[in-house]
């Protein structure tokens, strides 16, 4: 099984609208509200991907309750942990005459820390029956910093392989328990590692550095570029044909899903970067962030080249 921790579960709402501008009214032509945040993206794509999945983390209030019936409709399992308060709702605006995708994230709920004892134990339970555990997006108020060190930690020590897909603080405290991949973005690895990545060169460097440091696959994507990834102390590129992308919110999070279902099946390193860029791209052909066809990944994947950089 793969389980996804969504510490900052949420409602994604995407809002269709004819030329979205600043400081005007804007009609909502086409509306779509769906459990959301990374982690519940992830579980929703590995199970359109054919594998088992339980989804967990934290949520709260009505959103919640939203978050957790949706989950039922959809077949998703789940286990969260309730805590007070209400779960965030996520915006994003699409506005096809311009070609934008506008995101507006609410903070979430304030963990207190008893929830954050309940939600450990849940995660070493979960782990002891998974072969991976994905850690995604944000973390709420009240949550350490140290947080997904600590949980990689629990996973790793229940039986499960770790991989971690978050930014700024969360990433850099979480990179110390050595997650098995990592799927920062080019503006999340900028940061991790403080310095300018002006050219592929600079980045290919930056993903060699957290190899050494003992992350086995260090995956840089690159939104319509592609991405170049790093796995056992090998730099590729990975070419992405051109696509007509309609949403490419969640698309990372597909690619983690891939990713992780390629893993699992065993696939060599190559492809599972590739099967997981071919997730991402089916993504974006998709209005609803989560969401791939197999036909899309099938026919994506075929495009892919994925070459020594
Ligand atoms: N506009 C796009 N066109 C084609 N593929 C895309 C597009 N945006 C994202 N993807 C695919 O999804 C992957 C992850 O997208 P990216 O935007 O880099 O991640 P994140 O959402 O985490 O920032 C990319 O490596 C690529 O394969
Ligand atoms: O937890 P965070 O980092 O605040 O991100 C939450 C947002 O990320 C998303 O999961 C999309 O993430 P990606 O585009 O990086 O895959 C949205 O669905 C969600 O609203």
């Amino acid at each position: 099984m793969i389980t996804t921790v969504t510490l900052n579960a949420a409602i994604d709402k995407t809002y269709s609208v004819k030329s979205f501008e600043m400081d005007r009214v804007s009609r909502v032509t086409d509306m779509i509200a769906v459990p959301g945040g990374k982690g519940i993206n992830v579980a929703r794509v590995a199970r359109l991907l054919g594998e088992p999945v339980t989804a967990a983390g934290f949520v709260a209030g009505f959103n919640g309750q939203f978050i957790r019936s949706g989950l039922d409709t959809e077949g998703i399992s789940h286990d969260f942990t309730e805590v007070p308060g209400e779960s965030r709702l996520c915006l994003t605006v699409l506005d096809a005459d311009n070609g934008t995708q506008t995101e507006l994230l609410e903070p979430g709920p304030v963990i207190a820390e008893n929830s954050l004892l309940t939600l450990k134990e849940k995660v070493k339970e979960l782990a002891g029956r998974s072969t991976h555990v994905c850690f995604s997006g944000s973390l709420p108020l009240g949550c350490p910093p140290s947080l997904y060190a600590e949980l990689i930690t629990l996973a790793r020590e229940a039986g499960a392989e770790a991989v971690l897909d978050a930014s700024g603080d969360a990433l850099a405290a979480g990179l110390e328990a050595m997650p098995l991949l990592i799927k920062p973005n080019e503006h999340e690895i900028v940061r991790l590692l403080g310095r300018p990545a002006s050219s592929d060169d600079d980045l290919a460097a930056c993903i060699r550095e957290l190899m050494q440091r003992g992350i086995r696959h260090v995956v840089v994507s690159l939104g319509a570029r592609g991405a170049l990834a790093g796995s056992s102390g090998r730099v590729r590129r990975v070419a992405i044909p051109a696509i007509r992308a309609v949403n490419p919110v969640g698309s990372g999070d597909a690619m983690v899903a891939g990713m992780v279902t390629a893993l699992r099946q065993g696939r060599s390193d190559a492809d599972v970067v590739r099967f997981g860029a071919a997730c991402g791209s089916a993504n974006a052909l998709q209005k609803q962030a989560g969401v791939v066809t197999d036909e899309d990944v099938e026919r994506i994947f075929r495009d892919i080249t994925v070459t020594d950089y």
